[in-house]
């Protein structure tokens, strides 16, 4: 296992300054931590578990400082800040793992790379690695029992600098290995040895509540790696077998001798068998092992309960100070005593000492009097001629019987021994009698709540599902309504927004969710998968916006609620009908603006414009070019088209260039007679899905996105993406063999034997992220290439509803509910067709899921009046199970729609085709069909539906007479 293995080439020294400065203790801990490495004489075994500790710590932080580095990419963008150096080499690793992770759970195609799979199963063991180490490390700290956890780190340890070293690591397991089944070994022998002895276990100090207090010692009796450790430590080089043996021999002159001292202190010694990983090492007398019970009782058993976790920590290493051969010098002074202890300070506060320890043994003999039944009987079985009857605290619910019964034993007993027993005491009895009354009460007043609590739960559960019914009938019957829809987190912003408050419909929405989420664990799969679709949609309104009051943000819920539409059982279809009337009127030509770009009038072609004519041996593609017009790339019955796709499919290719801008690698491929296409080759298989961890502009760009979505441009009949085909070439001979220079540079023969390049770009063209042939074919989108005439240059426009391309700013429409109004009044968007361009292309990507729309460009000579060029459509198809409601954030601020639009949607929600199918007919004739994974197809069906129901809710929403100010009839 390597610690390297992380990708991290950070600076160790500025690291280890990093976690040095988080780990930095505040002087007090550190006072504290001296005094306690002062005390303790395992600081080499214990000091081993704490660089374990700072290890999986320092490899959290080092998680974190990934994320460090790349929270400091600020616009990670095209416009490049981003370079591909260190940068991008830890993100990436995690998302190689990441990739994997979809790969394992989706089963998917396997990585070809078989580089990329080193790395990402090295990255993943040494995952597994720091997650068990972490695990290791925090035991201690996060587990119940608290006395488990080591003293704190040492500054020494704390200046080890573990990490470097990967032997050590290994030592670290093997040592932990040893220790474990050297533990069992040891705990294996000690029950033996225990039932050698035939402890008592009953004898114990019964001042306060016996759990507590075996707690504390049981943990000393099981064990833990630190007390082991330190057992280790003390013991040093002598054997196991043969220190358990002298241990045992101790034990037994100890038992011996105890038995000739006062029968008191020899419940002592049998009870201290708690305590053998410490007085296993020291040689005790009787008195000694009383103090240190006692003080194993205070700073064990009761900090467990007590104390602050912290606290507890500290507490452990002051206990274990203490047991530490020095601390059972009798001259040591008192520790610290805990607040419930303080009767037993101030007994012994009286006390010199030596004689204090004495009295403290009488003192517990006589408190030994509250011994429980079990061990009371057992006494009473093995030591009748000790006369003692003891007695613990009561556990149970019904020991209060048996302490009455065994008080009244003592009675009579007692009175014939001599033993210090004071139960014929008439205060104490009446102490007993009030105790055993205010239990009755106790676990009368316990029963009776939790009997409460159980009727409120169950009568919740039944509220629950009684409702889940109701609120799915009210839900059916305000779709078939027309209502308009409240789902997801931020229908309370959106309601506010809209002034128009669905509040209670929001709450009970939000209550519904609650429920349906609960009555999962009753098996109800329609609930379970409606849950999951609100959900999911509640994360798109809130990934994909702020919850400012954003008309977009009701949207987003709307669409969460038609996202959880389509998995619930069929309701009938709803064909838009209200829609498809307001398509005959003009009353809502606010909201659906009869707008179509009327291509028969005022349409020069580009050749008409720069007077340009195409030679006869022109070929089909500069034909094409040359035939764009201002409103469209191509006629709705262009033959060229196809021609054109043909072209880039079969023509042989003569040259490949890198193709320069943009982030990722793109290639320029000529064909003979100046025919070019922009290439994107294929990195994963059609049903890789965008990384998890992936943001927009991170995520690969996949080539058949680039062809479905010139399908889809087509299909909608925007006809303004250029004709895209799919292609395999050959990467030897059609790549390779013709690339240019500084192409062929990043060439490169992986381990495999695959010839592969990653070329030059800001993302993802380094060696790890190579495009490989399999094993010699590439698979790739052609699109055609836009034309080049000199005085046909395009403009680039930043499109009104861009992303921040920052990970933690927003964009101004995600925050400003209002933010449409701003545009309407910004030229080009305060005429013309513009607006409602970006109204069709808010429909197209959200259709694709493409949320990477940046900047759009359009045919500089056509001026304002002109359509804007679909173009880098490679970052749609990602998530074929997600809608990203986000995207559709201009129609549903702005609820404006061109009519010709609406109207293809309807066509496609009602049929007689959906659009599934015609794109899958229309993607069927290209040479790398299948081209889309089926659930992006089914995907554009669903999404269709979630715009209708949006633009449903627009007109709801903008009645005719109550037109908001801002909102300008742009179709008038
Ligand atoms: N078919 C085409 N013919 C010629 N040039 C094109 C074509 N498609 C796109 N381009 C140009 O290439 C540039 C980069 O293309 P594209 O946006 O697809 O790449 P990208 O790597 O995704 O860029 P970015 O990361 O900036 O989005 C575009 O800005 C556009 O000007
Ligand atoms: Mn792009």
């Amino acid at each position: 296992m390597s610690l390297k293995s992380s990708g991290s080439e950070i600076d160790v020294s500025q690291r280890n300054a990093n976690i040095r400065n988080l780990f930095t203790p505040t002087p007090a801990a550190m006072a504290k931590r001296k005094e306690a490495r002062k005390r303790s004489q395992s600081s080499v075994s214990l000091q081993r578990n704490h660089s374990e500790m700072e290890m999986g710590q320092n490899y959290l932080y080092n998680g974190n400082n990934g994320n460090h580095y790349a929270d400091d990419n600020d616009d990670q963008h095209g416009m490049g800040v981003l370079n591909a150096l260190g940068i991008n080499q830890l993100p990436m690793t995690g998302n190689q793992s990441a990739m994997k992770q979809y790969h394992a759970v989706n089963g998917y195609g396997q990585n070809k790379a078989s580089h990329k799979d080193g790395q990402s199963n090295s990255n993943k063991s040494n995952n597994g690695w720091h997650q068990s180490a972490f695990e290791l490390a925090m035991k201690p700290a996060s587990g119940s029992a608290l006395v488990h956890a080591p003293p704190p780190v040492p500054l020494r340890s704390r200046q080890h600098k573990s990490w470097k070293s990967t032997s050590q690591l290994e030592n670290f397991i093997n040592s932990n290995e040893e220790k474990q089944s050297k533990h069992l070994q040891m705990e294996l022998e000690l029950e033996q040895q225990q039932q050698d002895m035939a402890v008592d276990f009953g004898n114990e100090m019964t001042w306060g509540k016996s759990v507590e207090k075996s707690q504390a010692l049981n943990h000393l009796r099981t064990l833990s790696p630190s007390s082991l450790s330190y057992q280790a430590t003390v013991g040093r080089s002598a054997p196991l077998a043969e220190r358990l043996q002298r241990f045992r021999n101790r034990q037994q002159q100890q038992r011996e001798q105890n038995e000739e001292q006062e029968q008191q202190q020899q419940y002592y010694v049998s009870a201290d068998i708690d305590n053998i990983p410490f007085i296993g090492q020291v040689q005790l007398s009787a008195e000694q092992i009383g103090i240190a019970n006692l003080h194993s009782h205070n700073n064990f058993g009761n900090s467990t309960n007590r104390r602050s976790s912290a606290g507890n920590v500290s507490s452990l290493v002051d206990a274990i100070g203490r047991y530490s051969p020095e601390a059972f010098d009798e001259t040591e002074p008192e520790p610290e005593l805990e607040p419930d202890f303080e009767l037993e300070q101030q007994f012994e506060e009286e006390l010199t000492p030596r004689r204090r320890q004495r009295v403290l043994i009488k003192r517990r003999t006589v408190r030994t009097a509250k011994q429980s039944p079990l061990a009371s009987a057992r006494a009473n079985e093995g030591k009748n001629e000790k006369t003692t009857t003891t007695k613990r605290e009561p556990k149970s619910g019904i020991a209060w019987l048996s302490r009455l019964q065994s008080e009244k034993n003592n009675q009579v007993v007692g009175a014939t021994t001599t033993s210090t027993n004071n139960s014929n005491n008439p205060i104490m009895a009446v102490l007993r009698t009030m105790k055993l009354k205010e239990r009755l009460a106790i676990s009368l007043g316990a029963t009776l709540v939790l009997l409460t609590l159980l009727l409120i739960v169950d009568v919740q559960m039944d509220f629950g599902v009684a409702n889940r019914h109701l609120l799915q009938q009210q839900q059916q019957q305000q779709q078939q309504q027309h209502q308009k829809l409240r789902f997801g987190s931020n229908v309370n912003d959106y309601d506010a927004a809209s002034g128009k408050g669905a509040m209670g419909a929001g709450i009970l929405h939000e209550f519904k969710r609650k429920f349906l989420q609960k009555s999962n664990s009753s098996g109800s799969k329609e609930a379970s998968t409606q849950a999951t679709g609100s959900q999911s949609g509640g994360v798109a309104g809130t990934s994909g916006q702020d919850g400012g009051g954003s008309a977009a943000g009701g949207g987003a819920g709307a669409g969460a609620g038609s996202g959880g539409m389509s998995t619930r059982k069929p309701i009938p279809h709803d064909r838009y009908v209200d829609l498809q009337k307001l398509l005959l009127t003009d009353e809502y030509s606010h909201v659906i603006a009869d707008n179509a770009p009327d291509v028969t009038m005022d349409n020069p072609t580009l050749g008409e414009m720069l007077h340009l004519r195409g030679g006869a041996n022109a070929s089909n593609l500069e034909r094409f070019q040359l035939r764009i017009t201002k409103k469209e790339l191509y006629g709705e019955h262009d033959t060229l088209v196809d021609a054109v796709l043909r072209d880039m499919i079969k023509l042989p290719i003569q040259h490949v260039v890198q193709k320069e801008g943009g982030t990722q690698l793109k290639l320029i491929i000529q064909y003979p007679n100046d025919i070019k296409a922009l290439m994107k080759p294929m990195r994963f298989p059609r049903d890789q899905q965008t990384l998890p961890n992936h943001f927009y502009f991170t995520d690969y760009e996949r080539h058949n996105a680039e062809i479905a979505a010139f399908h889809l441009d087509r299909i909608l009949g925007f006809r303004r993406a250029m004709p895209v085909a799919g292609r395999t070439l050959n990467i030897t001979t059609e790549i390779y063999q013709l690339a240019e220079e500084n192409l062929l540079k990043t060439f490169f023969v992986s381990p495999s034997l695959n010839l592969c390049f990653h070329g030059k770009c800001s993302y993802y063209c380094d060696t790890s992220h190579a495009i490989c042939g399999n094993p010699d074919m590439l698979e790739g989108s052609f699109a055609a290439f836009l034309p080049n005439f000199e005085s046909s240059n395009r403009k680039l426009w930043r499109h009104p509803w861009r992303r921040s391309y920052h990970k933690r700013k927003k964009a101004l429409w995600e925050t400003d509910a209002n933010y449409c109004a701003l545009v309407r009044d910004t030229p080009p968007y305060d005429e013309g067709r513009r607006l409602l361009d970006l109204m069709d292309m808010a429909v197209f990507d959200f259709l694709t899921g493409n949320m990477d729309r940046h900047h759009y460009e359009t045919f500089k000579v056509y001026g304002n009046e002109t359509f804007p060029l679909h173009l880098d459509h490679g970052r749609g198809f990602g998530r074929p199970f997600h809608d990203e409601l986000s995207i559709l954030a201009p129609v549903l601020q702005c609820c404006l729609l061109r009519k010709s639009t609406l109207m293809k949607l309807l066509e496609f929600h009602n049929g007689p085709q959906p659009l599934s199918q015609l794109m899958q007919e229309s993607l069927s004739n290209d040479p790398v069909s299948p081209v889309l994974w089926q659930p992006h197809l089914e995907a554009l069906d669903r999404r269709t539906g979630i715009i209708l129901q949006s633009i449903r809710d627009c007109i709801k929403r903008n009645p005719p007479g109550e037109m908001d100010n801002s909102e300008t009839d742009l179709s008038s």
